[in-house]
This record gives C-alpha cells, structure tokens and sequence, in this order.
C-alpha cells in the first residue's frame, strides 16, 4: 500500500492549485474522514455503495464516450481497456463487495439514481460530449486521481485506524498498489496533454475540474444524508 503522498508538480497540479479549497472539502471530506477513523455510520456506507454501482454503470458510459471521442488508435485502446476493465472487472468486484455487506445483486438491479449521482455522471458525460477528450478526463480526474489521494492521505492520518475498521478492505483497495498504478498512469497522461495547452484553455478545463471536483463532495455529502 502506498503510504506517503507526494506532492503533484506537473500541469495536473495546477488545476488542483486553482480549486484547492474545493479540492480539500471533497478529499477531506467528514465522510472520508469517518472512514478512516472507522466511525462512519454502515447506513451512510451502505447508501453509498449502491449508488457507487450505478455510478460504475454511468462511468462504463464515460469511458465508451472516450472511444468515441478517441483521434487515435493508442487513445481508442486506452479508452476501450478502461472501459473492458469497469464491465469485465470493477463491477463485478463491486458486486461481491456490496453482497459482503448484505447488498444483494437482485436489490442493486433495483436501485434508482440519487440526484447526487443523476448530476454527477450527467455532468461528466456532458464534459465529454460538449469538449474533447481532455474534457472528458479532467471531468474524470477527480474520481480516478482523487481517490488515489484519498486513500494516501487517510493512510497518513493520526486518527486512521485500520485494526477492526469496516472499511479498511475499502481503504486499502484505493492505496493498493494497482489502483496507485492507474492513478499514476492518468496523470502523466493529463500532465503530458495539460502541458501544451494554453492559459485560456487551462481556465476553461479548471472550471470543468473544478464542477466534477463540487460534484465529488456532492457524492460523499449524499450517502451522509442518505440522500
Ligand atoms: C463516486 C466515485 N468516485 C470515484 C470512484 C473511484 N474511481 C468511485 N468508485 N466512485
């Protein structure tokens, strides 16, 4: 498990410089705080995981969409294995997952989206059908990046307690060392298209960082509520 956080320095860290405050209410969020320290109420946990498997489902879409949006064949491969690797993969660990917590196949087949997750996903397809490709994955970098950080950065709090959490299995499936692989493998793919853009361009794609960052915060908030 990674166990310290660097800090970013390439063009990515940038977008995160300019939303920091957003950035922090969505990666220090009470809700990811409660988890770490074990306390987060299995309710709120619960309600979470099954809105997280219609945001997978959603996010399957996102990745079609990056196909779709693809210029080369490197692009379309890339776009093609993420998407394989959500539907082949993430949704299936995802299931047997929520089946540990007594979240049957059958009841998530029944589940209707939150607001939360309806505004969330919408809004991340629509980055991506409105921009180009490096709309799409800055629109997507809060979800794969931040919870990458998230999970580094739970595993440096004096308050984190592993031994006897709920959720440490869900910890450490985000600071394993294949979930940090793909993280890593996002940002230099932002840092290298990020690079050669343009202050205007940067602003632009800070606003979309910055709305699917709110979104995020949104996302946690909502399984708080139970919403
Ligand atoms: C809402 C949400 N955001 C991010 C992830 C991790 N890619 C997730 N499973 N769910």
């Amino acid at each position: 498990m990674a166990r310290t956080t660097e800090p970013m320095s390439g063009a990515f860290a940038r977008l995160i410089e300019a939303n920091a405050t957003d950035w922090q209410a969505y990666t220090q969020h009470r809700f990811v705080r409660e988890l770490a320290e074990g306390t987060l109420p299995e309710a709120a946990f619960r309600h979470y995981l099954r809105q997280d498997y219609l945001f997978l489902i959603q996010f399957a879409r996102v990745w079609g969409l990056a196909v779709y949006k693809s210029r080369t064949l490197a692009e379309i491969r890339q776009g093609l294995d993420s998407l394989k690797a959500i539907v082949e993969v993430e949704l299936g660990l995802h299931v047997g997952y929520c089946a540990q917590w007594g979240i049957d196949e059958a009841a998530l087949e029944d589940l209707s989206e939150s607001r939360a997750t309806l505004a969330y996903t919408r809004y991340v397809l629509d980055a991506g059908m409105s921009g180009d490709l490096v709309d799409l994955h800055v629109a997507l970098a809060p979800c794969i990046i931040g919870y990458g950080e998230i999970a580094r950065w739970i595993l440096q709090q004096p308050f984190t307690v592993l031994e006897g959490n709920p959720y440490a299995d869900w910890i450490a499936m985000y600071a394993g060392d294949e979930y940090q692989a793909l993280v890593a493998s996002e940002l230099q793919w932002l840092d290298e298209r990020l690079s050669a853009l343009d202050a205007a361009r940067m602003a632009a794609l800070s606003n979309v960082f910055r709305d699917a960052t709110r979104l995020e915060a949104d996302f946690w908030q909502m399984g708080l509520d139970l919403a």
